[in-house]
């Protein structure tokens, strides 16, 4: 299958769930069950679309600080910036700080990806932007996929640009991935 037929498969997929709330509570609490999750400080997240896994209640949560994606203009490419309650709508229309206070290279642990499908060796597919290929190699984090269990298939066709995932954690399970390099 190429990348769009696989885009087109899981957004039929969607289409057969009234809502996603139920396994969207039981992706998160895997998350936040995760030690990597537990013992690291810093988390890059993002504000989720309506078809992710919600993760804004971790906002809540005082032991960590948290960074969201925010399209960094000068360089046409999304960076990491300081989550904060106030966020204007930016690029595509998701929510971004309106002054963001940019992340630097080892200031972030961990950082929680979307994406529409993930395998079983840690690829990834997104959106299609290349936006997250281009985000990730920008930080020395760990890299935890976050989905519903749907969107998991046995193969992604991998390009060398794409960046491959630490753990995967989906609403009915938690996997963990040979280190990447
Ligand atoms: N929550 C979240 N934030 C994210 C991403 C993401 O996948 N999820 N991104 C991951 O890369 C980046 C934004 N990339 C995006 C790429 C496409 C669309 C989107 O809605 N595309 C429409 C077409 C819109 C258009 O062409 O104007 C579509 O897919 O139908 C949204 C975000 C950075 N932030
Ligand atoms: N690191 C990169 N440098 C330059 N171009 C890139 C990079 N990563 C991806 N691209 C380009 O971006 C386009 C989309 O790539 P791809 O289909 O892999 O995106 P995606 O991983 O699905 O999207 P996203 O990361 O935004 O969720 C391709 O044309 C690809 O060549």
């Amino acid at each position: 299958m190429t990348k769009d037929q696989i885009r087109a498969q899981i957004a039929a997929r969607k289409k057969s769930f009234q809502t996603l709330e139920k396994p969207s509570g039981a992706a998160l609490k895997n998350v936040q069950s995760l030690e990597i999750f537990q013992q690291t400080k810093t988390i890059g997240t993002y504000m989720p679309l309506p078809d992710e896994v919600d993760v804004t209640p971790l906002f809540q949560d005082p032991d960590h600080q948290f960074f969201i994606p925010a399209f960094d203009e000068t360089i046409a490419t999304y960076r990491m910036a300081q989550y904060m309650p106030e966020l204007k709508k930016g690029k595509f229309g998701i929510p971004e700080p309106e002054h963001p206070v940019w992340a630097g290279p080892d200031e972030i642990d961990l950082i929680l990806v979307p994406g529409i499908a993930f395998d079983c060796s840690g690829n990834r597919l997104g959106r299609g932007g290349g936006f997250y290929d281009r985000l990730l190699p920008q930080y020395r984090a760990i890299r935890v996929a976050v989905c519903f269990s749907f969107q998991i298939l046995k193969k992604i066709p991998a390009e060398p640009h794409d960046c491959r995932m630490d753990f995967l954690v989906t609403d009915s399970e938690i996997l963990k991935f040979a280190m990447n390099g």
